[in-house]
C-alpha cells in the first residue's frame, strides 16, 4: 500500500478525484465502486467538477455502490442510494443503465448479494474500488470478524456501527443489519483506495495501517495489498506511528 497525506479535506478529495479521473482516461470503461458517508462528498464535488469541465468523460463507466442498510428505503436520506443519486448521479445525470446498488429490500438477500458477485465477475472485477473507514474499522459494512476471503455478503452491523450510524439519519433509526461487497472484492480490485480525513479517524487508521492485520480490524487488510492507495488528511494522519 502507498499512504499519500495532504494539509486538509478538500485536497485529499480532489487527490482522490484525480485518481478517478486518471483510472477513466486509461481505461474509460471502467467499473468504480463508492462509498457512501461523509469522507466521499468533497470527492465526488471535484468529479463532476471534472466532468462539468470536459476534462473527464463518464459516458462509457459504470458505478457501483459499496454498500447498504438492510431493509433502508432508498427515499430514505440516510440510505447509502440516497446519498449518491443526490450527491453524484443526479448532479451529472448519470443514466441508470451505468448504475449498479444494492436493493436492500429485495425478497431474497442472499441472491441479491449473487446478482452483484456475478455482475462484477462479469465485468471482469472492480477496477477501483474506493472505501472509507468506519470508526470500528469496518470498510463499506464488513463488520469487525468478518473473514477477509468474503465477496458480497450481509453483516450483522456492530454496536458501534449502529451508534455512529445515526448521523446520517434525521430520526433516531433501528439499523441491524448491512448488506456490502465483500473484502475479497478488495482484493481483487485492480486499485483499491481508501480516503479518511479528521482527528476522529486518527486512531483507528494508525490501528488499521500500523498494528496486526487481522479481521478484527477489517480495514488491517489494506496491508497486504501493493496496489491500494491510502489518501489522508493531515489530522487523519496525526496518530500514525510510522508510514509504512
Ligand atoms: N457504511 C458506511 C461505509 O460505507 C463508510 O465508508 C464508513 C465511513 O463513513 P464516514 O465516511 O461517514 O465516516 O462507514 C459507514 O458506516
Amino acid at each position: 500500500m502507498k499512504i499519500s497525506i495532504y494539509n486538509n479535506y478538500d485536497k485529499m478529495s480532489r487527490a482522490a478525484a484525480d485518481l478517478v479521473a486518471e483510472q477513466l482516461v486509461n481505461k474509460p470503461d471502467s467499473l468504480i465502486c463508492f462509498p457512501s458517508g461523509e469522507s466521499p462528498t468533497g470527492m465526488l464535488q471535484h468529479v463532476i467538477s471534472y466532468a462539468n469541465a470536459g476534462k473527464i468523460k463518464l459516458d462509457k463507466c459504470h458505478f457501483i455502490g459499496l454498500d447498504e442498510w438492510v431493509g433502508m428505503d432508498e427515499t430514505n436520506e440516510g440510505s447509502c442510494k440516497h446519498y449518491l443519486y443526490t450527491n453524484f448521479f443526479n448532479k451529472l445525470n448519470i443514466n441508470d443503465s451505468q448504475i449498479t446498488l444494492f436493493n436492500a429490500k429485495a425478497d431474497d438477500l442472499k441472491a441479491e448479494c449473487e446478482r452483484i458477485n456475478n455482475f462484477i465477475a462479469k465485468k471482469g472485477g472492480l477496477d477501483m474500488m474506493i472505501v472509507g473507514i468506519g470508526m470500528n474499522g469496518h470498510l463499506g459494512l464488513n463488520e469487525p470478524g468478518t473473514p477477509f476471503n468474503l465477496y458480497a455478503h450481509l453483516s450483522e452491523l456492530d454496536p458501534v456501527t449502529v451508534t455512529v450510524g445515526q448521523k446520517y439519519f434525521k430520526q433516531e433509526t433501528r439499523l441491524t443489519q448491512g448488506i456490502t461487497l465483500g473484502l475479497q472484492h478488495l482484493t481483487e480490485a485492480k486499485i483499491p483506495v481508501l480516503i479518511a480525513s479528521g482527528s476522529k479517524k486518527a486512531s483507528i487508521i494508525n490501528e488499521a495501517l500500523n498494528g496486526q492485520i487481522s479481521t478484527d480490524v477489517p480495514a488491517s487488510i489494506l496491508q497486504n495489498l501493493p496496489a491500494a492507495r491510502i489518501l489522508l488528511d493531515e489530522d487523519a494522519a496525526s496518530e500514525l506511528e510510522h508510514l509504512a
